[in-house]
């Protein structure tokens, strides 16, 4: 892939193996690299910055298998950072070897504060490296990316210059680093507009930007250089990277895509313009969240824009309302367009009748006016206690405060497992059926939490299909109690079941009977319903 000057969208560099694993304690396995590049292959970034070859014997392995694995013909970008040295271009250069497109990204200090305390080099002696090593990275690969480290605390003078220098040995990217996060968006408009007027060989190349997060302002800065005519931006997923972390890509991605009118004119288009701005493919956007967030170990904020536990969740009464009457009152983008399968309304104290009334008509529960009144009174009663109301609180507010008989479903009596190295996870389970019945089955899986789903289901007798586990640990230290979130398909409905313990197998077990039990409940509903229908068409 080669990409043009000044293409009318946005490249998408994303950083996250390299700025990204600067982290603190982000480190991450070849294997891990690897299924993250391929993932961001499928987001559909146009560069991938895979590592630091010279860094690392391991960061050289990584970059050498997504070249080899992710950077297929027609397939994105790879590149390698290489400080402006001989043997770092060198390493980078031979580690991109198998990559069918390679880039390399040499740079170096151009602030004074660098020149005096860390290169203790001249300007002059880091103008003539710079050129050296440009030219020297051109002789192993066509595409050269340079970055003047620290350009926003650089003298604007001396950035246009070696700018211009490195431009002409064969740059064919000009990144613009905030390396300490120190710009404000006017400083960044500034910084690129200068760049702009000063450097007369500038549109050779693609203007790129890297902004750190120091201040709060990376995503803003990056936007701002868009619309200052930048058009590659360098973010990572989830915002990770050194210290405060980088721009954050979905961040960076989605404001495109929701405010392309305000964006399209400034890329000359009209202002309601259809074509995207980006190549990524945002409903992509949550799984490879999560994938970063499981490999790195760095947890996302629960209010983290687009990616958040919360970004699409609504807790107060009047939000949950307007959204119920139409979604765009309080949401400016769908849940669906970055890959989650919906928003959510989470009752709790702040939550209001509508909100209550529809989750408990989708829970299979029609009050009456006067049991209604009662179960929400009851409702605000217990919520002032609890963070949060679950489903399971809801069906006991109703069996107490309202003539309808809730049925208890199937319940876990024991869970058995016997796993290890050399046997066959196997499960039995006993549970008690509905009508009292106490039956017991086993199951073999292909590990203790497949055997246990497998048990139940023989018990059960429901067809249903596993469509995701996951577990939370929700305290910490050896006896951590851990959280089991199940999702079961019927058909088109999903019913989902949580359990804690400190076994997640047993945690397992119980979310599942508790998914099933709602399932359960459902088809009987649905049987109830279908009966008197029945006995109206009869009786008419
Ligand atoms: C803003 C950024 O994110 S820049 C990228 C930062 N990322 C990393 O540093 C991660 C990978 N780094 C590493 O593994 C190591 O630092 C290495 C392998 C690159 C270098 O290790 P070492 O040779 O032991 O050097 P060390 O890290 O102690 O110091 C850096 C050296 O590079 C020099 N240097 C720093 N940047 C550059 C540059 N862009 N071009 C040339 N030299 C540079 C420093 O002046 C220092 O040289 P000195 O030892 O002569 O004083
Ligand atoms: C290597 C450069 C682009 C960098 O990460 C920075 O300046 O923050
Ligand atoms: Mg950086």
């Amino acid at each position: 892939m080669s990409i043009q000057p000044q293409p009318d969208r946005v490249i998408i560099f994303d950083t996250t193996l390299r700025d990204g694993e600067q982290s603190p304690g982000a480190t991450l396995l070849v294997e891990e690299k690897l299924a993250i590049a391929h993932q961001l292959s499928l987001l559909g970034v146009d560069v991938i910055e895979a590592g630091f070859a010279v860094a690392s014997p391991g960061d050289f392995e990584a970059v050498k298998t997504i070249a080899q694995q992710v950077g297929v013909l027609g397939g994105p970008i790879i590149c390698s950072l290489a400080r402006a040295i001989r043997q770092d271009i060198q390493a980078a250069a031979e580690a991109l070897q198998q990559a069918a497109h390679p880039r390399i990204h040499t740079f170096i200090s151009t602030s004074d504060i660098h020149l005096k305390y860390q290169l203790k080099k001249s300007r002059s002696e880091v103008m003539a490296i710079a050129q050296e090593m440009v030219a020297y990275a051109k002789s192993f690969v066509e595409d050269v990316e340079f970055s003047p480290m620290d350009a926003s605390r650089t003298d604007p003078e001396f950035l246009y210059q070696i700018l211009e220098q490195v431009i002409a040995a064969g740059a064919t990217t000009i990144n613009i680093p905030d390396t300490v996060g120190y710009c404000t968006p006017k400083d960044m408009a500034a910084l690129i507009q200068g760049v702009q007027e000063n450097v007369p060989n500038i549109d050779q190349v693609i203007l790129s930007v890297h902004t750190q997060n120091d201040l709060g302002l990376a995503t803003a800065n990056a936007l701002t250089a868009i619309e200052n005519g930048v058009r590659q931006v360098e973010c990572t997923v989830n915002g990770i990277g050194e210290r405060a972390g980088n721009a954050a890509l979905e961040e960076i991605v989605m404001a495109l895509q929701v405010r392309k009118p305000h964006f399209n004119p400034y890329f000359g288009r009209p202002v309601d313009w259809d074509a995207p701005l980006t190549k990524i493919k945002t409903q992509e956007i949550y799984k490879t969240s999560c994938l970063v967030s499981q490999f790195t170990g760095i947890v996302v904020q629960p209010n983290k824009a687009i990616v958040g536990a919360n970004a699409f969740a609504h807790e107060s009464g009047i939000h949950q309302d307007g959204i119920l009457k139409h979604r765009q009152t309080y949401e400016i983008m769908e849940a669906a367009d970055i890959g989650l399968a919906e928003n959510s309304i989470i009752l709790g104290k702040h939550s209001g009748r509508n909100a209550l009334r529809t989750r408990l008509q989708e829970l299979g529960f029609e009050l009456s006016e006067a049991d209604f009144n009662k179960a929400f009174m009851r409702f605000k009663e217990i919520a002032d206690k609890k963070k949060e109301m679950s489903d399971w609180d809801l069906e006991a507010i109703v069996r107490d405060e309202t003539q309808i008989q809730v049925d208890k479903g199937f319940q876990l009596e024991h869970v058995q497992v016997t796993c290890g190295d050399c046997t066959c996870p196997t499960a039995t389970i006993t549970v008690v059926t509905p009508n009292g019945e106490i039956s017991t089955d086993a199951a073999v899986g292909t590990g203790p939490v497949d055997a246990v789903h497998k048990a139940i289901n023989r018990l059960v007798q429901i067809p249903n299909q596993l469509i995701e586990f996951s577990v939370q640990s929700v305290t910490g230290g050896i006896d951590a109690l851990g959280t089991v979130t199940i999702r079961l398909r019927y058909q088109e409905r999903i019913f989902s079941g949580q359990a804690s313990d400190t076994d997640i197998v047993v945690a397992a077990a119980y979310a599942h009977m508790n998914a099933l039990n709602r399932l359960y409940r459902f088809l009987q509903r649905e049987t109830e319903k279908s009966q008197t229908s029945d006995s109206a068409v009869v009786h008419n």
